[in-house]
């Protein structure tokens, strides 16, 4: 379980995040939707530890805790070959995974031997969740995943981390734009605007048949 209590973030004398309370059950899919500049990011990444509050406590009861990310900016070092990359990785976490199986699964197999900053956009995101997967997360934050991905890899990815989830015990944080995205992973969304949730939504199966009553929701929760 995470908790997240009297929440807030400022820069400068800008407050952008401002959350008084939040419980993420263990191995919960959290969808996290709102606008540009609402507050996703800031607060996904004070979950994950990278960027500091400025007040309120974060508690995370995850038993054996692994964090991993996938951010749009997150880089390798682009004169590596991903094969250098994730044996790095790999000995930087003390994984046994096989490493082997992960290229297969996203089919870099072939481009083991390519520069990271030869690779495509779309290659550079598969890459990227790849590189996520060595340490076997059980905390993972997923930053806008599939932007850059065509439909078919869209699609691909979804199934890996639905399939990774159901194998793994993770709590997953899914920052997206995307509705249909968080619905085919996700069983809950907070819809975020200014900095505060203004909605928070259990994802049934019954709810995911009428997405446009999510997309209703995220436009009027942001509109008001
Ligand atoms: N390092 C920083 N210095 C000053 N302001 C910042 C900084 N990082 C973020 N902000 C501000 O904090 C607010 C929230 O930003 P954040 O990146 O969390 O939003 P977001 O919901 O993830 O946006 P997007 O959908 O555009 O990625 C924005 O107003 C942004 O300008």
């Amino acid at each position: 379980m995470i908790e997240i209590i009297n929440l807030k973030k400022s820069y400068s004398k800008n407050e952008v995040l401002n959350i008084s309370n939040l419980k993420i059950e263990s191995n919960q899919c959290l969808g996290i939707m709102g606008q540009n500049g609402s507050g996703k990011t800031t607060l996904s990444e004070i979950i994950m530890g990278s960027k500091k509050q400025s007040s309120g406590e974060i508690k995370l009861e995850i038993e054996n805790i692994s964090k991993n990310a996938v951010f749009q900016e997150c880089q390798f070092e682009p004169d590596l070959s991903l094969k250098s990359i994730v044996k790095f990785y790999k000995g930087l976490f003390k994984s046994k995974e096989d490493t082997d199986e992960l290229f297969k699964r996203f089919d870099l197999e072939n481009l083991k031997r390519k520069r990271f900053n030869r690779l495509s956009g779309g290659q550079k995101q598969k890459f990227k969740l790849l590189v996520a997967f060595i340490n076997r997360p059980n905390l993972l934050l997923l930053d806008e995943l599939t932007t850059s991905l065509d439909y078919v890899w869209r699609e691909k990815i979804h199934k890996i981390i639905i399939d990774y989830v159901k194998n793994n015990p993770t709590t997953v944080l899914l920052v997206s734009h995307d509705v249909n995205e968080i619905a085919k992973i996700c069983n809950r969304v907070i819809l975020l605007d200014n900095g505060s949730i203004v909605n928070d939504l259990n994802l049934t199966d019954d709810f995911k048949k009428n997405l446009d009553i999510l997309e209703k929701e995220v436009v009027y929760a942001t509109d008001n």
